[in-house]
Order: structure tokens, then sequence, then C-alpha cells
């Protein structure tokens, strides 16, 4: 490389990973929804369910969001999983170019009401658009969302929730277990 050469950006942009056919797409409104983001990719791969995990901006990126929305079908999304914090439009606008699901994560971010905003603004979509809204930085659940949609048509998807309700109630019953062993009085 040349001396003279442009720095390389400490961070690059847009984040992006695309596994091959993904069947769900994970997309937020900032870079600093990630952190939050990452635990609905998490949980696809551990389902080893083929996804994809980008950056798309209603208000930033208008262009791309319409693009996004209007080919995710024909590139063969079956789900599509929207974070974004403070004034999150970018839920309803994807519901709005798409007949897929759309499942909404209301993000915390530095910009929100504590998250308040994002949820309201998910929630509150006109009759026939729907934004299907978990909690507030809830991506896990939407993944579980995301999953149990997909596994109408497959029953590996049943087999994998199953297991992992059984998992958390196997932590719970570690748990009493381990209290009770501590003195954990029950009375
Ligand atoms: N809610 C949206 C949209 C959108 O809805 O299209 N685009 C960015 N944002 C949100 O702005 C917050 C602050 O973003 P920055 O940290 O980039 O300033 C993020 O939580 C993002 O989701």
């Amino acid at each position: 490389m040349s001396p003279n050469a442009p720095a390389t950006p400490a961070t690059p942009s847009p984040v992006e990973e695309t596994r091959d056919n993904p069947i769900v797409g994970i997309i937020m409104g900032s870079q600093s929804d990630i952190k939050v983001m990452m635990a609905a990719a998490e949980l696809f791969r551990q389902f080893n369910i083929p996804h994809e995990f980008t950056l798309v901006s209603a208000h930033r990126t208008p262009h791309r969001l319409i693009d996004y929305a209007e080919s995710a079908r024909k590139r063969g999304l079956r789900v599509l999983i929207a974070g974004g914090g403070g004034a999150a439009h970018l839920p309803g606008m994807v519901a709005a170019f798409t007949t897929l699901p759309v499942i909404g994560v209301p993000i915390n971010s530095s910009t929100s009401i504590r998250g308040l905003d994002s949820v309201l603004s998910m929630l509150q979509m006109p009759a026939g658009v729907p934004v299907a809204t978990v909690a507030i930085d809830g991506a896990t659940n939407a993944a579980i969302l995301a999953t149990q949609i997909l596994g109408l048509t497959n029953a590996r998807l049943v087999d994998a929730l199953e297991k992992y309700r059984t998992s958390l109630k196997d932590k719970v019953m570690r748990t009493i277990d381990e209290l009770r062993k501590g003195g954990f009085n029950e009375e």
C-alpha cells in the first residue's frame, strides 16, 4: 500500500452478515443498534436458520429501505425483523412496502425516551399494516417469534423450539435446586 493511501476506516459500514439463501432479514436503523439486535442473530445461529443482518434507515437511507423491502420476498426472505430507537419509523415503513410479516424491536438508544417513543411508534400502526412489536430491546423474543412463524411449515424448527423451551425450564429447575441447597426457605 502506498504511504499516501487513505487510511482504512476504523469501522466498516454498513455491517453486513449475509449467509447463503437467508430466510430471515434482520435490519436496524443504526450501527448503535447492533449490540441489541445481535441477540436475534445469535438465536438464528443456534437454530441454524440462514439469516442476513444489515443497516437500513427510513430517515437516512430511504431509497435503500424501499429496495430492501420490495425485494425481500423475491430474494427468499420469509420474515423480517426491524429494530430502531427514537422515532422508529423503520419497521412501519418496511411493513408498508412488503406483505411479509414484520417484527419490530423498539430500542432504548441514546436518542430514545427510554424506548417508549420507539415502542409506541411500532405498536400504533394504522389498521391494515401491522408490525408485530416485542418488548423494548426484545431482540431474542423477535427471533423466537420469527422461528415460530417459520415453524408453521418446518418440523425441524418446531423441534428446536421445544428443546429451547425445555432448556429454559431446566435452567429454572437448576436454580431452584441451588437455592434449596443454600437453605432458601420456600414457605
Ligand atoms: N429509528 C431509526 C431509524 C429509522 O426508523 O429508520 N433510523 C435510525 N434510527 C435510530 O436512531 C437511533 C440513533 O442513531 P445514531 O446512534 O446513529 O444517532 C438509533 O437507535 C436508530 O435505530
